[in-house]
């Protein structure tokens, strides 16, 4: 029998989900694990956590379907990006805890470089801004500041990865020491223009080229897991990072197709074909796939607050038990009251990339109550979203054709958020039927690579709706909201990065 395994390596658990010959969801398995915070704004993984929920869903979800290894054809490999993880070579010990993406330790670094005017360079060759989001400057913190690492390093004796990397390594027993284009061009190392790693970057940041791994595209043959981990072999065929992974699984194949996905955070990719956009408003320019050494060019927007207002509802607030309940307390909500919820908890991302603001709430009045404020948690993530838009079509004129946003992740499931979405971007809004579109990405990579799935074209076509949701909200309207939104915008300002 035929199956393909996706494992999916994110930022609070790891997921392994199988998939029968037809793409179909057969089975999958899911560990939460523990999120370190050892000083103010610093966010860790116990490194053996990652690689043990691994392991165990992989098996779980092997035991759900019913099935062996040696039923699975090929293995795809997602992960939580830019996440750095160092290890010695001949014992697999990490030298440190992978340091997380959300992780701000090196902001002042990034700041000193800023002034220095190296950001030019880092966004002509990498694409991205100099922020502690990417990995660079987490690598260069664990040289040096833990002990010994440095020399270790340049003796060759450690390697670094992100995440998918570190799996790899693991599963093949050390055999290969690979990555794929899309998680290298969340290194702010790697020249993605010329699909290199970046001479002049690494020597700036001080970081020995020796560490770093072989580069391959997303589907290629990433190395045979070892027969002893889950009874049989098993060949790695597709990898990608994450938001990658989902801009695949949504075929959003053609110049001008966009995905937006919210989780925790929303990250909304836009596909610019072989052209690599240098933003003017501060979006990122990565990779969103690479086959037949061909890398396909994106513009991406990262927003660090989603459907993390909504938990913050129900955990900071107390005001919702369940996610679910937002939807019936938004439509309850006074429309008079138009309230303005800035959810920059942990700073602002794309487009404002603001470290230093933080939340706030406009527009409150004597009447405001738990349903004004989920009403304007929930359209936050629209006027987000929207800010994200706009960028992107003043950098890309192409992307005026961006007609129809696809969307997935948990919060998709929200249909009021989701046509409030629709209102303020005025534009179509759809939703597929699988949202598991980033473990669908991966497994059409490997399963693609094995020769059980369809080419491109194919799987783009196997695309199915599930809802689409039409702009409601009259033009002036929108536009005096979003206008108010701006306002909030530029009062919750910092100013200071
Ligand atoms: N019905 C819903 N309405 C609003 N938000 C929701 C709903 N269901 C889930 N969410 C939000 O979606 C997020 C979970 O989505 P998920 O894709 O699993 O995220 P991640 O992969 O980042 O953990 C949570 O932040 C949750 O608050
Ligand atoms: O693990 P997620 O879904 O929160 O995704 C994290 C992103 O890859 C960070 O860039």
């Amino acid at each position: 029998m035929t199956y393909i395994l996706a494992i999916d390596q994110g930022t609070t658990s790891s997921r392994a989900i199988v998939f029968d010959k037809d793409m179909g969801i057969v089975a999958s398995d899911q560990i939460e694990f523990t999120q370190h915070f050892p000083q103010s704004g610093w966010v860790e993984h116990v490194v053996a956590d990652l690689w043990d929920t691994t392991v165990s869903t992989t098996k779980g979800a092997l035991k759900k379907a019913g099935i062996t290894a040696a039923d699975v054809s090929g293995i795809g490999i997602t992960n939580q990006r830019e996440t750095v993880v160092v290890w010695d070579k001949s014992t697999g010990e990490p030298v440190h805890n992978a340091i997380v993406w959300q992780d701000r330790r090196t902001a002042d670094v990034c700041q000193a470089l800023k002034a220095d005017g190296f950001e030019d360079e880092v966004t002509e060759k990498t694409g991205l801004l100099l922020d502690p989001y990417f990995s660079s400057t987490k690598l260069a913190w664990i040289l040096d500041n833990v002990d010994g690492v440095r020399a270790r390093a340049e003796a060759g004796e450690l390697l670094f990865g992100t995440v998918d990397c570190y799996l790899i390594w693991k599963l093949t027993k050390g055999a290969r020491h690979v990555t794929d284009a899309t998680n290298a061009a969340r290194t702010m190392l790697y020249n993605i223009r010329e699909g290199m790693w970046d001479d002049s970057i690494c020597a700036r940041l001080n970081i020995p080229m020796k560490m770093l791994p072989e580069v391959l595209d997303c589907a290629a043959d990433f190395g045979i897991v070892a027969e002893e981990l889950f009874g049989a072999e098993m060949p790695i065929l597709g990898v990608a990072g994450d938001q990658q992974a989902a801009t695949i699984g949504q075929a959003c194949f053609q110049p001008g197709m966009l995905k937006s996905t919210y989780g925790t955070g929303c990250f909304a990719l836009l596909n610019t074909g072989d052209t690599l956009v240098r933003s003017q408003k501060r979006m990122l320019g990565t990779i969103a796939y690479q086959l037949d050494g061909k890398a396909t060019y994106a513009l991406e927007g990262s927003i660090f607050i989603a459907g993390a207002v909504v938990q913050w509802l129900r955990d900071g607030l107390g005001i919702i038990e369940h996610a679910s309940e937002t939807q019936a307390l938004a439509e309850q909500a006074d429309i008079e009251q138009e309230l303005y919820l800035v959810p920059a908890f942990t700073g602002l991302g794309a487009p404002h990339w603001d470290a230093h603001a933080r939340g706030a709430i406009y527009g409150l009045t004597r009447g405001s109550g738990p349903a004004e404020f989920a009403k304007a948690a929930l359209e936050s993530v629209g006027y987000q979203t929207r800010d994200l838009l706009d960028a992107m079509k003043s950098d890309w004129p192409d992307a005026k054709d961006a007609g129809v946003l696809r969307v997935d992740g948990g919060m998709s499931a929200s249909d009021w958020s989701m046509q409030f979405l629709s209102d303020i971007i005025g534009a179509p809004v759809d939703r597929p039927q699988v949202l598991e579109t980033t473990a669908l990405g991966v497994a059409w990579l490997a399963g693609m690579r094995a020769g059980v799935y369809p080419d491109q074209a194919g799987f783009a076509a196997n695309w199915a709706l599930d809802q689409r949701f039409d702009p409601e909200m009259d033009e002036p309207t929108r536009e005096r909201r979003y206008a108010g939104w701006q306002d909030a915008i530029e009062r919750t300002l910092s100013r200071q990065d």
